[in-house]
C-alpha cells in the first residue's frame, strides 16, 4: 500500500532548542493515527509540521522530509496555501469566524474562487452533513456561528475544513474543550470520517486514543518512541517507555 504521509528522519528546532528529534513516522490512507505523550513532549509541533503550519513561527528550523502522496511537502516550490486546503486543520478549541454558520463553511470555497451560490449551497449542506451538524443547524444557517454550543462549534470548524475538500486532518486535542456528550459526538464522527479521509489526531486522552486510532504513536521528549497499531501499543508496547506511560506511571 501506498502511504498518504511519510515523515523521515525529522527535527525540528525552535532556535537553539531541538522540540522534534529524528522522528520517523507513515500514516496509511483512511486510517486515524493517534499521538500521544505527556505535555510538552512535541505533539502538536509534530502535528503542525504535517502541513507547514510551523513556517509561521519565527526561527522555526526543520531538518528532515515529510511527504504527502510520495511528494516531499517541504521542498522549495511548494504551494502551501494548497498544501494547507489538502491538509487540513482542527484545533484544540472551537475557533469559529464571528459570522453566520453559512458564511463559515462558504468562506474557504469563495477564497478558493467558488462564487456561484448554488454551488456554496451545496457545499454548505455537504460539509454540514459531513460533520454530522446538518440537522441541528440546517433551520438557523444564517444565525450567528458564535451562539452555537462548544461541541456544535467544534463540529462546524471539522464541516469549515471538510468545505475545501481535504484528503487529511490534522485534528490538536479537538475535543480537550468540550463535554463528555460532545466528545462522544466527536469521535463518532471520526470513525465515519476515516472512509473518505486520513486523520492524524493528539490527544491526551489515552482511553480516546484506544477507542478511536488504529495506529498510536508514543512521543517523549521529542523522540517517537514507538508506533504501531493500536491495540498493540495499548496491550503488548514494545519499549519500556511506553508501557511505563500507558499504565499511568508518569505524565
Ligand atoms: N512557538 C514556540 N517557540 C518555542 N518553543 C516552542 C514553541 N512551541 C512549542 N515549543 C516548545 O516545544 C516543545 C514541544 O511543544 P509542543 O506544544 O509541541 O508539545 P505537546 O506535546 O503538544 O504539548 P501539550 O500536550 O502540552 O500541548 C515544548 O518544550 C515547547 O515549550
Amino acid at each position: 500500500m501506498d502511504y498518504k504521509m511519510q515523515v523521515k528522519k525529522l527535527n525540528l528546532y525552535y532556535g537553539e532548542s531541538q522540540a522534534l528529534k529524528n522522528v520517523s513516522l507513515v500514516v496509511n490512507p483512511h486510517s486515524v493515527v493517534a499521538l500521544i505523550g505527556p505535555s510538552g513532549c512535541g505533539k502538536s509541533t509534530f502535528l503542525k509540521t504535517l502541513n507547514r503550519m510551523n513556517d509561521l513561527i519565527e526561527h522555526v528550523r526543520i531538518e528532515g522530509e515529510v511527504s504527502l502522496d510520495g511528494v516531499n511537502i517541504y521542498q522549495p516550490d511548494t504551494d502551501v496555501v494548497y498544501l494547507r486546503k489538502r491538509v487540513g486543520m482542527v484545533f484544540q478549541r472551537p475557533n469559529p469566524f464571528p459570522m453566520s454558520i453559512y458564511d463559515n463553511i462558504a468562506y474557504g470555497p469563495r477564497i478558493h474562487g467558488i462564487t456561484n451560490k448554488v454551488l456554496i449551497d451545496e457545499i454548505v449542506e455537504r460539509s454540514l452533513k459531513g460533520a454530522a451538524l446538518w440537522e441541528e443547524v440546517k433551520n438557523r444557517l444564517s444565525a450567528s456561528a458564535m451562539g452555537m454550543s462548544g461541541g456544535q462549534q467544534q463540529r462546524l470548524c471539522i464541516a469549515r475544513v471538510l468545505a475545501v475538500e481535504p484528503e487529511v486532518l490534522l485534528m490538536d486535542e479537538p475535543c480537550s474543550a468540550l463535554d463528555p456528550i460532545s466528545t462522544m459526538k466527536i469521535e463518532e464522527l471520526v470513525a465515519e470520517l476515516k472512509a473518505k479521509y486520513t486523520i492524524v489526531m493528539v490527544t491526551h486522552n489515552m482511553q480516546q486514543a484506544a477507542r478511536v486510532s488504529d495506529y498510536t504513536g508514543f512521543f517523549l521528549n521529542g523522540e517517537l518512541i514507538e508506533h504501531d497499531l493500536t491495540n498493540v501499543i495499548f496491550t503488548k508496547p514494545a519499549n519500556k517507555k511506553t508501557e511505563d506511560y500507558i499504565t499511568g506511571r508518569f505524565g
